[in-house]
């Protein structure tokens, strides 16, 4: 099988093209509901395939939330899978928010499940965690160089009970956060446009000066929306660093389903105001 072109390369060309958004797909239960649907494997399906059919030609990048999936089986997890591929066809990036995190030897046999081209998982990139250590992670930072595919770290959480392990202070004097972020920096030196591994950093959590986000790397920005971000906060929360920022938006666009139109508006609107709110920066 052919190689990919890094990730960090088509996400730049991919949000260049469509614009830089990333809709989530997270198929609450309540959801489900406020879109007439059951919450059982047929509501999960309608839901899914209705945001695929309307969106997947138009948005950059989407984030399915595999929990939401997982919580109906195997016969939920086929749906993702079917999601993936027909998002990855339609052109879109699919960066899986699974985020796994484990020793280094299971931590490669997650790699094989989301990075390894031909799994039935195979998504662009993968939500980890490195809360077992930085380290732990280097199953799956190999496989992604080899694969052209990329990772998000959990650095800065959008959640505000991830200061707590986050914002805590190593012997050093840096935060677990901050290592996090040159960690990231190191893995994408020399990269252009961008690097591959990318941190997870919310929107909700205003000025982040004191911290190094300049990662040569994709910054993935969950909160806008339902977790009361907007779009004009990005600029303040990441200053020079917004040009690598990529916005998600999950609830914030899914309300406005089940109407494949009124679902294209939403994303186009919060991908117009994002890049009126990062223009100029
Ligand atoms: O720090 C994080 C990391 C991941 N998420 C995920 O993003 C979406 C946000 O959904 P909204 O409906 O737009 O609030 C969801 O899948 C979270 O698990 C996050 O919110 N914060």
């Amino acid at each position: 099988m052919s190689p990919l072109e890094p990730f960090g390369t088509r996400l730049r060309t991919a949000m260049d093209e469509r614009g830089p958004l990333c809709v989530g797909i997270d198929p609450h239960a309540s959801l489900l509901s406020e879109w007439g649907l059951g919450d059982d494997i047929a509501g999960l399906e309608r839901f899914t395939r209705t945001v695929v059919e309307a969106l997947g030609e138009h948005v950059a990048v989407f984030k399915p939330q595999s929990a939401f999936f997982e919580r109906f089986g195997s016969r939920g997890i086929a749906v993702l899978e079917r999601a993936v591929v027909d998002l990855r066809a339609a052109g879109a990036l699919v960066v899986m928010d699974a985020k796994r995190g484990d020793i280094g030897s299971t931590m490669a046999a997650y790699a094989e499940t989301f990075l390894r081209k031909g799994a039935p998982l195979f998504s662009d990139a993968l939500t980890v965690s490195p809360y077992l250590g930085y380290g732990s992670l280097k199953p799956a930072v190999d496989l992604a160089r080899e694969s052209g595919t990329g990772l998000f770290v959990l650095a800065l959480t959008s959640n505000p009970e991830g200061a707590e392990v986050q914002r805590a202070v190593r012997e050093d004097g840096r935060s677990i956060g901050a290592t996090m972020l040159a960690h990231l920096a190191a893995e994408n030196a020399g990269q252009t446009p961008m690097g591959s591994f990318g941190a997870v950093v919310g929107a909700t959590l205003g000025d982040l000066s004191s911290f190094d986000l300049a990662v040569n790397g994709p910054l993935l920005a969950p909160g806008i929306g339902a977790q009361g971000a907007t779009a004009a906060d990005l600029p303040k929360v990441f200053g020079a660093a917004v040009r690598n920022v990529v916005p998600n938006v999950s609830r914030g666009v899914l309300r406005h389903g089940p109407d494949p139109a009124a679902l294209r508006a939403s994303a186009e609107r919060f991908a117009d105001e994002v890049r009126s709110a990062v223009s100029g920066v």
